[in-house]
């Protein structure tokens, strides 16, 4: 059966800075995430997580190498169309909410479409609110949220637009496990194949238990795919990410950098 992908990476390299101080973040990573899948992206610290992301959600390019995001190769866009296409098409949630403080919940979720230049229908709004459990909280501002409903804003105002793609980037993080589960189940209602196109979620975490809502894992180690787990388990993926973190203490010089 051929497998559709949203996402593809296809031999992408990442380096920051030059010569003495040049550094592979990702290298040579070949990827893909199938259309309506939900994918977990673990590993040590450093070993080129957020990097993976940032690439595949077209927010860095690469320095070298292929990102497909929904049938389209990003490096061939013209800024104007990856604009569009972060904007339609893709939705981001990170660790830290990035919710505007003077502005309500329903102001929040509803900023991408006034980006856009749509007005955001208030129904509709309201309706996205209620879906991650908010109603009642539309005039709340970020200050007078908990953490785990300023995330579950965040989450409305990045499905508002409709995406095809959810990236997350550590969306636990900052949450105790109750709100954790919350917004991982959320994301893992949102990935499927279900409704018109397939939705896919792609998530960085630290978290064994968060890594566990997901359908896969992809290990990363030294900015390479280290492993990768199908159905996985919260104790599974510890153990692995545990033997990982050791590989990678032992292979670091004196000093750390790599
Ligand atoms: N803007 C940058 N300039 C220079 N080096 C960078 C930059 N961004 C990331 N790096 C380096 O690239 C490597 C991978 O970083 P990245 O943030 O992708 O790792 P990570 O796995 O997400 O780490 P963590 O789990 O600690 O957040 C690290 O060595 C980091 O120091």
């Amino acid at each position: 059966m051929l497998i559709e992908y949203a996402v593809r990476l296809d031999a992408v390299t990442r380096a920051y800075g030059t010569g003495e101080g040049r550094v592979v973040a990702l290298d040579a990573v070949s990827a893909g995430f199938p259309a309506g899948s939900f994918t977990a992206v673990m590993g040590p610290s450093g070993s080129g997580k957020s990097t993976l992301l940032h690439c595949a959600a077209g927010l860095e390019r690469p320095s070298s190498g292929r990102v497909e995001v929904a049938g389209s190769d990003l490096a061939a866009l013209p800024e104007r169309r990856l604009t569009l296409l972060r904007r339609d098409r893709i939705g981001f949630v990170f660790q830290s909410f990035n919710l505007v403080s003077s502005l309500t919940a329903e102001q929040n979720a509803g900023l991408p479409l006034r980006l856009a230049g749509r007005r955001p229908g208030r129904a509709a709004v309201r309706a996205a609110l209620a879906d991650v459990g908010l109603q009642g909280r539309e005039r709340h501002r970020p200050a007078q949220l908990s953490g785990g409903q300023q995330q579950r804003v965040a989450i409305a105002r990045a499905l508002i637009t409709g995406p095809e793609v959810l990236f997350a980037d550590e969306p636990t993080g900052a949450l105790d496990s109750s709100s954790s589960r919350t917004v991982l189940r959320l994301l893992r209602g949102f990935a499927g194949a279900g409704g018109a196109r397939p939705r896919t979620v792609v998530m960085v975490t630290h978290d064994p238990v968060a890594a566990a809502y997901a359908d896969r894992v992809l290990f990363l180690a030294d900015g390479r795919i280290a492993d990768a787990m199908d159905a996985p388990s919260a104790e599974g993926v510890a153990a692995r990410l545990a033997g990982l973190e050791q590989d990678t203490a032992a292979a670091a010089p004196a000093g750390g950098a790599r």
